[in-house]
């Protein structure tokens, strides 16, 4: 069996969905945290493009988080069966990853006004732009985010969804039960279901 270790914060967010999908296919893996302020300095030079998460099996180390679900999910079973079922997953993620970096450009301004008007643009139009978008989307496909069933984008959206409440400072399910069915239902899936009950607790 190849040895599998997720290398990533002491968090959430770009992580867990890799966590999730490991757990969904019950490949045991080791969950490496680097401490951020104490030891992420030494690491970083050392990271393909400077930053984490990356996956190491039996050595060969993978980056870029979505390029590695999309990897694992093949793995899992959790990808299409054709490139017109991929494309549907893939759409879906891309359109929860532009979310999450739109709240991300907010989160990370360094410049305090102009953090203040991104946040402002983000509670008056982009949230709840993106959060009808993508709750009709889940509504379509009875509680997930393509083909009407579970797969990789449903992990991506529920791996990253605590890391997206607290940068966009609120919680951005409570309007939105469609949402909130692909959260329950990813976490009702095997093996994802153990993972969640045992993981370390992390509020993003
Ligand atoms: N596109 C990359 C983005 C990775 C990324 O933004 N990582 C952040 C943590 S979420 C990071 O390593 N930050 C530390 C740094 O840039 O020094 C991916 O999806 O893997």
């Amino acid at each position: 069996m190849p040895q599998y270790t997720l290398t990533y914060f002491d968090i959430e967010a770009l992580g867990e969905p890799i966590r999730m999908l490991l757990s969904y296919g019950k490949i045991p893996f080791t969950d490496n945290r680097i401490d951020f302020e104490k030891d992420w300095a030494k690491f970083k030079a050392a990271m393909p493009m400077g930053q984490l998460p990356i996956l190491e099996i039996d050595g060969k180390v993978m980056y870029q988080s979505m390029a590695i679900s999309r990897y694992l999910a093949k793995q899992v079973g959790l990808s299409g069966a054709n490139d017109l079922e991929n494309y549907e997953i893939d759409n879906a993620a891309d359109n929860i990853n532009d979310f999450r970096a739109k709240i991300a450009s907010a989160a990370y301004e360094s410049h305090e006004e102009a953090k203040q008007h991104k946040y402002e643009i983000l509670k008056k139009e982009t949230i709840p732009f993106f959060l009808n978008k993508l709750d009709k989307i889940a509504e379509e496909n009875n509680g997930h985010f393509a083909l009407k069933k579970l797969t990789w984008a449903d992990l991506y959206f529920t791996g990253l969804i605590n890391y997206l409440n607290f940068i966009a400072q609120e919680d951005l399910l409570a309007n939105h039960s469609n949402l909130r069915k692909v959260v329950e239902n990813t976490h009702a899936a095997p093996g994802i279901k153990e993972w969640v009950a045992k993981r370390p607790k992390s509020n993003r």
